[in-house]
């Protein structure tokens, strides 16, 4: 596990999010206290709607907390405007759900957008990558085993395989911090394990600082050192993801939680009886 006596890689106090629509107040984010220490590879667990997202959008600086500091290294993200902001997000990869790959363009240049925060915008139009940035593009497609798959659309490649370019995309920011909000939900449970594979290798090998909201328990107790459970916007559990092995850990989680569906998805394990075997690739 990552040394957590080292300067935190992240550093969040007293974050308070609340959105309100319609005359409606919701508290997505109260009260949330973390340091994430660097090299660490933290899930984050919770219900849907516990503010998982919310918490992953703090840390990009796309969401604007009511109150709280959100530091990643020595940037308080929380505080940070206009091109000082831009500067600090342009450190921090993100790998969506979606993909959010531009299927109609090539793979190789799909991974180069991940270099669009330091280039101006003209070099971008006319394609003008140089030299230094097309070889950082080839290596971090060779990071996540698609160099073959170079010069095909984004498109024609598998969902799994676009994930892995997302993650290319990300580490050719050279981040200091990597966020994967759901990164695996839309693909089949051998894809995930292997996206999953990918991400912590990345982790192991590079040191990289990692944080990925997960929707099943299994693969956080499977490739994260800790786990952050989120129960209506509060942190209810927060320990080395080894605490997933037992079930009142899983129990404070998702305390509340009446949706079948959901729970299925989080816990196919428990709902068929048997119980999830923690560790394995940690
Ligand atoms: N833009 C918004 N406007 C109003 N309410 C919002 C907005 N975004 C999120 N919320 C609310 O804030 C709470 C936390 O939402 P968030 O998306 O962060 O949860 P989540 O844990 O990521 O959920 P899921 O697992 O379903 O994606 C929820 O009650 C949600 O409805």
């Amino acid at each position: 596990m990552a040394d957590r006596n080292a300067t935190a890689a992240v550093t969040v106090r007293g974050l308070r999010k609340t959105y309100s629509t319609a005359g409606v107040t919701t508290v997505a984010l109260d009260a949330v206290e973390l340091d994430i220490a660097p090299g660490e590879f933290v899930a984050v667990l919770g219900p849907s709607g516990a503010g998982k997202t919310t918490f992953m959008r703090t840390l990009t600086g796309m969401v604007r907390p009511d109150a709280g500091q959100v530091r990643v290294g020595e940037d308080d993200l929380a505080a940070l405007r206009g091109s000082a902001l831009r500067a600090a997000q342009s450190r921090i990869g993100m790998v969506y759900q979606q993909f959010n790959l531009v299927g109609r363009l090539r793979v190789l240049t799909n991974v180069l957008m991940g270099r669009l925060p330091g280039m101006g915008p003209a070099a971008w139009l006319a394609g003008r990558f140089d030299r230094a940035a097309v070889a950082a593009a080839y290596a971090c497609l060779e990071r996540v085993d698609l160099l073959d798959r170079a010069h095909q659309r984004a498109d024609t490649l598998s969902g799994g395989q676009q994930q892995r370019v997302a993650l290319a995309r990300a580490l050719c920011q050279t981040p200091r911090l990597l966020l994967a909000d759901e990164p695996v939900a839309s693909v089949d449970p051998k894809l995930a394990e292997r996206i999953m594979g990918h991400l912590r290798r990345v982790n192991r090998d590079e040191g990289l600082t990692t944080v990925v909201n997960l929707h099943t328990v299994a693969l956080a107790a499977r490739y994260a050192d800790r786990v952050v459970g989120l129960n209506a916007g509060r942190v209810v559990v927060d320990g080395p993801a080894t605490l997933l092995d037992d079930p009142t850990t899983v129990a404070r989680i998702y305390a509340g939680t009446a949706d079948e569906e959901e729970l299925a998805v989080a816990l196919p394990e428990w709902m068929s009886g048997s119980v999830p075997a923690g560790g394995g690739a940690r």
